[in-house]
């Protein structure tokens, strides 16, 4: 998907809300357990109750790999069931020398060989730029750099300075040459507030992929008066928050609940700054 036509997606749906599917047996409705895949039923009925509130969908393929030979099949048939237009994340948080980058991106990107083409996938800088570039060859394709997370444990590298400037900043700065903002996204946590106006002065172009907001407490508001850009430019993940909204036969309507009230919230802003 091209930047142009997520924007279009984000004015059409007057929404900016990627819902996380982090689905896990031991959350879901105990009624689901009689499918056969119980995970699937689970993922299927929350995107028929969201879809048309959201612009993209993130599975953490951690809550799939942990299941082993089902798992991977679960995440495909997912990956599958996501409609088309609405962009897609492998939250799986790659990054390793460059043949084995190379490997990661033909497993989410190439659907003759793996059965799946997420639109885009997470992918850790630390190992540089050979690391990275193996998922940039895929056209259309999106590498989503963690950049600025929304855990604790940000601080211990993150926030650390080099030469005048904090690391994050320094990965961004440097990755900004690898890929220009058709294919470079960052992760920049819900949870740190006014840093998004330190962001937004490296890259101001680029779409912010925002988790952290619901069960991790981060505030929407707040992320985006520092965050918004004039193609929106965030992407605010919600996963608990919507999907385990309840674990009773009713949790697709909660999360349908849970969604529209972001959503809601997200045209409230969208108008005020006359996005749509
Ligand atoms: O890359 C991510 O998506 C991510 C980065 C980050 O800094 N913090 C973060 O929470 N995430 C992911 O975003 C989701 C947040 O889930 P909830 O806290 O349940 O909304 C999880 O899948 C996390 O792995």
């Amino acid at each position: 998907m091209t930047k142009q036509q997520l924007f279009e997606q984000i004015q059409k749906k007057r929404s900016f809300l990627c819902v996380g599917l982090d689905s896990s047996l031991d959350k879901i409705p105990k009624h689901l357990l009689k499918y056969e895949n119980p995970i699937l039923e689970f993922n299927k009925q929350i995107i028929d109750a969201t879809k048309d509130l959201c612009v993209a969908y993130k599975p953490n393929t951690a809550f799939y790999e942990c299941y082993g030979k089902k798992g991977w099949e679960t995440l495909i048939d997912t990956w599958n069931y996501i409609p088309k237009d609405i962009f897609s994340i492998a939250d799986a948080k790659r990054g390793d020398i460059g043949n084995t980058s190379a490997m990661y991106a033909q497993t989410f990107f190439d659907e003759s060989s793996s059965g799946m083409s997420f639109d885009s996938v997470t992918v850790a800088p630390y190992m540089g730029i050979d690391s990275v570039k193996p998922f940039l060859t895929f056209k259309n394709k999106w590498v989503i750099l963690l950049a600025l997370t929304s855990n604790e444990g940000h601080a211990d590298f993150q926030l650390q300075e080099i030469g005048g400037e904090r690391l994050f900043e320094k990965v961004i700065k440097t990755s900004s040459a690898w890929a220009s903002d058709e294919q470079m996204m960052y992760v920049v946590g819900a949870t740190r507030g006014a840093s998004f106006a330190d962001v937004r002065k490296l890259a101001p172009n680029n779409f912010l992929l925002v988790p952290g907001v619901g069960a991790q407490g981060g505030d929407l508001k707040e992320v985006c008066k520092y965050g918004l850009n004039a193609k929106c430019g965030l992407l605010i993940n919600s996963s608990r928050g919507i999907i385990y909204a309840s674990n009773g036969e009713d949790f697709a309507e909660r999360a349908r609940e849970e969604a529209l009230k972001l959503q809601q919230e997200m045209e409230g802003i969208l108008t005020e700054v006359g996005l749509v």
